[in-house]
Parts: C-alpha cells; structure tokens; sequence
C-alpha cells in the first residue's frame, strides 16, 4: 500500500494496476480506507497482466512467490522490480540454507542486479530486473560500506544490533506480533539466523572485495515502522574521527537520500518516519578504538517500497528522488 500510495503521487506515472492473489474481484476498501479517494479500481487477478502494455512491475509478496510469479515474466520487455528477497542472493545453495525454499532459475539471478543505487546506479540503469534490498541490509550496508571499503575498520570485529518496528513484519498478525505480546516489551528473534546474513555478506563482497563473517541480531520495538542498525567494530589504527566524517562525507555528498550527522548526534527512528532518508551518525571511542555507527531508516519506506520506486527512477532515467522529495513527518 505504501507503493501505491508513492506511485499514485509520482509524477512520470500515468496510471498504477493493483493485482493480489486472494482478492482478485475485490474493491480495496477495509485495507486501504487511508487511501479511499485515490484508489478507484478492484483488485485484478495475476492472469489479467496485459504485459504488453505495462512499463514496470512491482512485485511485492512474500519471499518465495516471485520465484514461481516473475520467470514466464521476465525478459518481455518490461521492467521488474521485486521487492522480496528470491532474487538478492547469488548462490542457490546460500539462498536455500537461509530461506529453506528452493531459488529461482540460475539465469534470473544471474540477471538481477541487487537495487543499493547509492553503490551501483550504473548496473541498476542498465537492468531490467531489480532485487530490492532488504530493510535491514539497507540500514547496515549504507553505514557501514564507506568504512569497510577505505579499510578503516576490521571486518572480523563488525557486530551489528540491530532493531525494527512491527511493520516489518509483514500484514499479517502473529502470535509474535500481537500487541499484548510487544507492547511494552522488546524482543530478540531469529539470533545469528536471520536470512539477512547472507546478503549483507555477499553486498560487502561484491562491492568492497571483503570476505567476511558478521554477527548480526535483530529485535522487535514496540513501534509501528522504523529501523535502527547499531554497528560496532574496531577502528583501523591510521584512521580518527576526523578521517571517519571526511569519508562518510565523500561517499554520500551527492546522494540524495543518505544524510550524515555530525559525530555522537542522537538519532531517532521518528526523524526519517514517512521519508526515503538514511540518516547516518557515529562516535569513535579512542579508549577502546572501536567505533560505532548508527543508521535509521523507514522500514516501509527506504527499507522497501521507497527504495523500489528510487530504483525505477534510475531504471528510466528519472531524477532518482522524482516522487519522494517529501520530508518526514515529526513528531
Ligand atoms: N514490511 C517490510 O518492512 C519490508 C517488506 N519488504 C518486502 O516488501 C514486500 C511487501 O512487504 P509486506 O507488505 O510486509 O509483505 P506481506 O508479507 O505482508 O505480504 C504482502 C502481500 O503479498 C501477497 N501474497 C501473494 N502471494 C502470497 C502468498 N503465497 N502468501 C501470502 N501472501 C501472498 C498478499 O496479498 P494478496 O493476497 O492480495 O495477493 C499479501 O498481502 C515483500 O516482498 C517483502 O519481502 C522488504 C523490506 C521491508
Ligand atoms: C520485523 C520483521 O519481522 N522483519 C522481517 C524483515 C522484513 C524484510 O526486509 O523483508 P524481506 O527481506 O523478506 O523482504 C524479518 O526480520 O524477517
């Protein structure tokens, strides 16, 4: 609903179809009362895709559908873009270790270009099938690929915490999602198995060379949307604070949607709510030599359908922030 809600805005967008796979015939009335004055249409059903008169297509179930959905669909002169995890990780057996589901076929993921455009526009523009990152790896990779790439940290020290609102868990409530059970609480789940781990890894490796292993958690806030990622790990000797801001600097002067903070500024998830930001800060700790870094994005938004629709503006052409130039919404 969230992409609905940014392409129906966008201004390069002539008219968005909405397909489900549960409510074919159905007006979206219950779901998205938000958007009673803009969504017009019934659901459509899967088999009424006029391919041929589509430019792009989101695709924005769970992981484990685009696998079966997108390949009849793929390579008809239409741009895909899916926002689950089947076609991020490069190695099947890597993909069938964390997700536990069978990957889609050698040559679709060996076409799909993993959609971080503040790292690889160039690949995005030329591709005609986009993975969309994760909301975790995005927070993660955004703070921490400056660093690891000028090799001012130590891979092998990384540690990332990281924390999510329960929006990230999907539209369908669960005995872990209950309010009863989150409220006033906070949680850890999937320790050192989230199916994360393997993107974040193989994002480093592709884009900074690094083979690395990380420890990676991640915990449930009490929250509707927002990410925080809090990464720790030892600084290289020859690097400060100084070195550290000049490179978070230069890595993201002209990137729109990534916004750095001076050293040690307390972030809050709610500074980036409703935004396609990346808000970065960190504080070196000269009597350990470690550093910490902290991002925070909308999970919703840079995290998922925020991010898709920024790489379809790279895809076309477009101004990459063409219909998300809106601020967040605070408090
Ligand atoms: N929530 C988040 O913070 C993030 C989400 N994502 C990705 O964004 C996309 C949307 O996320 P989110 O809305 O949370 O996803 P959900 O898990 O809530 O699923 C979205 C919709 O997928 C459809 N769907 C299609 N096939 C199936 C199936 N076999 N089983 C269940 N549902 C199915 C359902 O709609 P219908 O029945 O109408 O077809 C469902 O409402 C996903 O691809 C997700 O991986 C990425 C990063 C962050
Ligand atoms: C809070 C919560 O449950 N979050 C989800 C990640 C959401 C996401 O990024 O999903 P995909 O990688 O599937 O697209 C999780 O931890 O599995």
């Amino acid at each position: 609903m969230e992409l609905f809600r940014l392409l129906s805005a966008h201004p390069e967008i002539k008219e968005v179809f909405l397909y489900s796979s549960s409510k074919a015939g159905q007006q979206l009335t219950d779901e998205v009362q938000h958007l009673y004055q803009i969504v017009n249409q019934p659901l459509r059903s899967l088999e009424q895709l006029p391919i041929d008169k589509l430019d792009v297509l989101f695709c924005s179930a769970p992981s484990g559908v685009s696998t079966e959905l997108l390949p009849p669909l793929a390579n008809k002169n239409l741009k895909i873009i899916d926002l689950a995890g089947d076609f991020r990780i490069k190695n099947q057996d890597t993909y069938r270790k964390w997700y536990r589901k069978e990957p889609p076929p050698t040559a679709l993921i060996n076409q799909a270009v993993y959609g971080l455009t503040e790292w690889n526009s160039e690949d995005v523009k030329k591709s005609d099938l986009i993975a969309n990152p994760g909301c975790y790896p995005t927070a993660a990779l955004l703070g921490l690929l400056p660093l690891l790439k000028t090799g001012m940290i130590k891979p092998a020290s990384l540690v990332i915490d990281a924390k999510s609102g329960i929006s990230g868990a999907g539209v369908s409530p669960t005995k872990g999602t209950h309010f009863s059970q989150n409220n006033d609480s906070l949680s850890i789940y999937k320790m050192h198995q989230h199916q994360h781990i393997p993107e974040i890894e193989q994002t480093i490796q592709r884009i900074t060379g690094i083979d690395t292993k990380i420890t990676f958690n991640t915990h449930l806030i009490p929250m509707t949307r927002g990410i925080m990622a809090t990464m720790y790990a030892e600084l290289d000797e020859d690097f400060d604070s100084q070195s550290v801001k000049e490179i978070y600097e230069e890595s993201y002067s002209n990137k729109h949607f990534v916004r750095v903070y001076d050293e040690r500024t307390n972030l809050f998830t709610k500074q980036v709510y409703g935004s396609n930001y990346c808000d970065l800060t960190f504080a070196v700790d000269d009597r350990t030599n470690r550093i910490t870094v902290v991002s925070v994005i909308d999970n919703l938004l840079k995290g998922a359908a925020g991010q898709a629709v920024q790489n379809m503006n790279v895809m076309f052409n477009l101004d990459e922030a063409e219909g998300l130039q809106h601020s967040p919404m605070f408090p």
